[in-house]
């Protein structure tokens, strides 16, 4: 789905929720994604982000703000939208923004980075944000031709170290870095202060998940303080 520049600019320093709920969960319905994706926009947020085609097209119908769709393919090494046709289905779904895999690592179907982008780029309207885990793999994306570079995967990929909140330095180098694309902070942002950080680190745009929309995880944040 065509997301024209000025929708794209319209993001700057806003929030997006991502609502995702994990194999075997409870809330793992597209209809119960669709609603939690609802709520986050009556909330402020400026756009969502969902994992899984029926999510897509179940979210587009429910909110008006412009969709990020995913597609999860297993958990281990390249697992999100892993390979070109997992990110044509996602655009097909509806999605505005595709996001995939950014790294450098080899890819399921064999295809690299800047293949996967023409593809998408191609055979559909979607932008593609590319969910990348270092510095090089975000040049490398911009490289590629993403259209927008998130820092979803840092501290997932053994490149950066897992830090307790945001990886802001990372954050903070990307920004140095003019990537001429706009840069998503996303990953272990826990609070209003964390998104706030990410913004003053440079980012064009901040995306919160499990704080917002997992109410397991939430949960467990309270209770192990409580038994603490
Ligand atoms: C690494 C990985 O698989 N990240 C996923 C990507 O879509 C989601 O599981 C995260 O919830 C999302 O990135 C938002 O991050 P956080 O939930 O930390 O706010």
């Amino acid at each position: 789905m065509l997301l024209t520049p000025s929708e794209l600019e319209a993001l700057r320093g806003r929030l997006i929720v991502s609502a995702q709920a994990y194999p075997g969960e409870p809330m793992r319905t597209p209809t119960t994604m669709a609603q939690v994706a609802a709520s986050a926009v009556i909330g402020g947020a400026a756009a969502v982000r969902v994992q899984g085609i029926v999510d897509v097209q179940f979210t587009r119908s429910a909110v008006e703000v412009p969709v990020i769709g995913l597609w999860k393919d297993g958990h281990d090494g390249v697992f999100i939208t892993p390979t070109a046709s997992h990110a044509l289905a996602v655009a097909n779904a509806g999605a505005h923004i595709v996001a995939l895999d950014g790294t450098r690592r080899e890819r399921p179907d064999g295809l690299d980075l800047k293949q996967t982008i023409a593809m998408v780029h191609e055979q559909s309207h979607a932008l593609v944000m590319a969910d990348c885990g270092s510095l090089a793999d975000a040049l490398n994306a911009v490289e590629a031709g993403a259209d927008l570079i998130g820092t979803t995967l840092a501290g997932y990929t053994g490149e950066r170290p897992k830090t307790e909140g945001p990886d802001l330095d990372l954050l903070a180098t990307l920004a140095a870095s003019d990537l001429g694309v706009p840069l998503i902070a996303e990953g272990r942002i826990h609070t209003p202060a964390q998104a706030r950080a990410a913004l003053d680190a440079g980012a064009f745009a901040v995306v919160v998940g499990t704080a917002i929309t997992h109410p397991a995880s939430i949960t467990g944040w309270f209770d192990a303080a409580m038994q603490a």
